[in-house]
């Protein structure tokens, strides 16, 4: 019962759940051990509303946090991280692995959650959930590895080195994926016998507090990874806090400029993963049903709110009617609406802002001469109370030009934009042309192409074949303006520890004074 008891939602409603029946009135902090409702002081004290996007009801609220509680986070992020830091590697792995368990036993309440906040399809959901506690597993798989080096030195002498955590963590997350970015980020962190303290967007602010109850119940100390709510104000407070260590940060380019420009005030640790425009490359020696599923998974995942998504699709001028053709049926078949339903495969965009924001792309697009071969409008569902929800059909744009708005920014939302190319040489200069470097794809049956291509390419992960897939062994982070650091991966412990030499003298010093 006690496990049922401290659940955010109880399960009893969570397996009932369906759209637009959820209100929830817990706090949304969680601060040593439990969620608490922030600390009044030093903040506006402003209110933030939690929509549905798939209904556009209003979930629950919650205070910004202010001064007074970002102190009372850190402080217990603190004295927790002194006990933590001081177990070997295999304790802490035991308790991580207790974590991924955890996560695993309730995957389907999480994901439900999830797919309530963001609007995402339960089917993708699900993926993310599985994705997040890979990462778990992963990184308390590498727990009970890390070690420094012995180096041997002239009589005698010798050097060693340990690798240390950082200290208290700051972990800020984009809205889309809110539980695997939390994951992300604090699975390696506390590996590495780090504390967080993690501020989720607050359009999507409530799975990362199941993560900390689960947190907790794996066995935890209190106070390693506390969760505090808010915005912008809250975002600044973190950045700046005299206690904070290291600022692991996920959402757009300017946000991340303004985050690295308050944390080098202090000269935090600093990873910045941000946003992306990045190109998915078909050659005409592709296997053309599988360029089109590459297509559809770099552009429709999440309602295409997805970073690394390869919005700006060049195909080679002589496949480019038959792609453009099975891409747009095959389009116009995928099912939108509730969210929780299984046969969903597109849900609600975020808010209604920002469908309002995707919209005016794709009337700018045509205007600048982009030819909408399919989508692009409101979609309004049959079911009454959907009727407000944020839902768009999805788009593609054909008769693109590189100049033109929807091919140089990200719209993060389901649009699809098409170019035609004739030559490789020409293709990666157009590829490469633009401040972002998250992802790039290449479909070919040519192997070295495929190769030179990847080597030619500036990004942070290049797709040969495939798009949008993220096992959590491979190192995933931008290049150019899509920033820096790494998540997943062994490299992703260098950006969550730092290496202390110690040398050692055998004999006497030699000193000329
Ligand atoms: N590279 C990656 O791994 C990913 C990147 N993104 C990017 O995120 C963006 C969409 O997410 P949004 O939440 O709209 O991004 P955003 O930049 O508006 O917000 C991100 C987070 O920063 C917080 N924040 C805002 N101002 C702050 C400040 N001055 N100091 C500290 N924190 C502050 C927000 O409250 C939120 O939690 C897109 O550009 C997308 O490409 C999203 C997911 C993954």
């Amino acid at each position: 019962m006690e496990l049922l008891r401290t659940r955010l939602i109880p399960v009893s409603l969570l397996r009932a759940a369906s759209t637009g029946a959820i209100q929830l009135k817990e706090p949304l902090n969680y601060r040593h051990g439990g969620r608490v409702q922030p600390s009044a002081g030093g903040g506006d004290s402003k209110r933030d509303q939690v929509y549905e996007p798939a209904t556009g009801h209003v979930i629950c609220d919650f205070v910004c946090s202010g001064k007074q509680e970002i102190d009372l986070a850190v402080q217990s992020a603190r004295e927790a991280y002194t006990a933590w830091s001081r177990l070997s590697g295999l304790e802490r792995s035991r308790i991580l692995l207790e974590a991924a368990r955890l996560i695993r036993e309730q995957r389907e309440d999480i994901a439900i959650v999830e797919s309530i906040n963001t609007g995402k399809p339960i089917s993708e959901s699900r993926i993310d959930v599985d994705i997040a506690w890979q990462a778990v597993e992963y990184f308390a798989g590498i727990a009970g590895t890390l070690a420094g080096q012995h180096i041997q030195l002239s009589g005698g002498s010798f050097a060693y080195t340990r690798r240390e955590p950082l200290g208290v963590c700051v972990g800020i997350g984009a809205w889309n994926y809110p539980f695997q970015i939390a994951c992300w980020k604090s699975a390696p962190a506390l590996a590495c016998g780090n504390a967080m303290v993690f501020k989720p967007s607050p359009l999507t602010p409530l799975t990362a507090v199941m993560l900390a109850e689960i947190y907790t119940q794996a066995g935890v100390p209190n106070g390693l990874f506390n969760v505090v709510q808010g915005a912008v104000e809250t975002g600044n407070l973190l950045c700046s806090h005299k206690g904070v260590t290291k600022v692991s940060f996920t959402g757009s380019v300017p946000t991340g400029i303004k985050v690295m420009e308050t944390a080098a005030k202090s000269v935090k640790h600093v990873t910045l993963e941000l946003g992306g425009k990045s190109p998915l490359i078909i050659f005409s020696d592709c296997d053309l049903e599988n360029a089109v599923k590459g297509a559809l998974l770099a552009n429709f995942l999440s309602q295409g709110e997805v970073c690394c998504n390869g919005t700006r699709v060049f195909v080679q001028k002589d496949i480019l009617a038959a792609f453009l053709e099975k891409v747009v049926a095959k389009t116009k078949t995928i099912k939108l609406g509730d969210p929780l339903l299984e046969d969903t495969r597109m849900g609600a965009l975020i808010s209604r802002p920002h469908l309002d924001r995707v919209l005016s792309y794709i009337k700018q697009a045509k205007e600048q001469g982009a030819n909408v071969l399919c989508g692009g409008d409101l979609f309004v569902p049959d079911e009454a109370k959907l009727k407000d929800g944020y839902f768009m059909k999805p788009c593609i744009l054909g008769d693109c030009r590189d100049e033109m708005t929807c091919v140089e920014e990200e719209i993060f939302g389901p649009v699809m934009s098409v170019l035609s190319f004739h030559t490789e040489e020409e293709v990666i200069e157009r590829a490469n042309n633009t401040k972002f470097g998250l992802a790039a794809g290449v479909f070919t049956r040519d192997l070295t192409r495929a190769h030179r291509m990847a080597a030619a390419l500036q990004a942070g992960t290049c797709f040969i074949n495939n798009y949008n897939v993220s096992p959590v062994e491979i190192p995933f982070g931008g290049y150019k303006m899509s920033g820096f650091g790494k998540e997943n991966g062994i490299a992703t412990i260098e950006y969550y520890t730092q290496l202390k030499s110690v040398y050692v003298e055998m004999g006497d010093p030699e000193c000329p004074f």
